[in-house]
């Protein structure tokens, strides 16, 4: 079965349903810009739910040392690295925390996932999001990820990634099987696709996430 990670979580309730429903991993955003932005503090409170054996991972887009400590002190295990960070500030940050990298890489073009592949350095996992437009219809910046969006997955057929590689941008219930069937990605990711809101995880969309990745 592919694995499946519910990012963006922020309350007890959801974190034990991605817990119960079977997810891999569950992520935590720290980006003050995110409508899912947490505190270390309040994720501490979060992550002393999920057992052993799934990876508790902290999106951070640009983070400093600090924060990254501070989320590491939290309870985190995995850092996925969301933002503009070269391949030497990857390899920076797994060699001075031992932990777990992932690098996340916006992808609207074939050239995007050649890039993304080259630029990868030593992390675990590359991720594969669609990449951000640059602002939205009224004019604010937009996040780097979690916008519901997908890149067009065929840009993947045909391409070797070379490395361990997950599918994140777009999913939900609704296509995540499809998504699965058409590029047969190590892992899915998933963060709008199982809200009611903007920034409102709901228990009943991540079971269907889970039921819809299962069959
Ligand atoms: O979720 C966020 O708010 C977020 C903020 C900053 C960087 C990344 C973020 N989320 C990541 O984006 C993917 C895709 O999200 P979506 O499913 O398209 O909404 C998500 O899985 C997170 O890893």
């Amino acid at each position: 079965m592919t694995r499946f990670k519910i990012c963006g979580l922020s309350t007890p309730e959801t974190v034990d349903a991605a817990v119960s429903v079977g997810a891999f991993a569950l992520g935590f955003v720290f980006f003050p810009r995110s409508p899912r932005h947490l505190s270390p503090e309040q994720a501490a409170g979060l992550l002393v739910r999920v057992p052993e054996g799934r990876r508790r991972v902290a999106v951070l887009v640009d983070a400093d040392d600090a924060l990254i400590d501070a989320v590491l002190a939290a309870g985190i295990d995995t850092l996925q690295l969301h933002g503009a960070e070269t391949p030497e500030r990857i390899a920076a940050v797994a060699t001075r925390t031992r932990r777990p990298v992932w690098r996340a890489a916006g992808v609207a073009t074939q050239a995007d996932i050649r890039a993304a592949v080259a630029a990868a350095g030593p992390a675990e996992w590359l991720l594969l999001d669609a990449k951000a437009p640059r602002e939205t219809a009224s004019g604010e910046a937009t996040l780097p990820g979690g916008n519901g969006l997908a890149f067009d997955w065929r840009l993947l057929q045909g391409t070797n990634i070379g490395r361990p590689w997950g599918l994140g941008g777009g999913l939900a219930p609704g296509n995540v099987a499809e998504a699965i069937a058409a590029v047969q990605p190590g892992f899915v990711d998933v963060s709008s696709g199982v809200e009611s809101r903007s920034g409102v995880k709901s228990v009943e969309k991540i079971k269907a996430f889970a039921a819809a990745v299962m069959a």
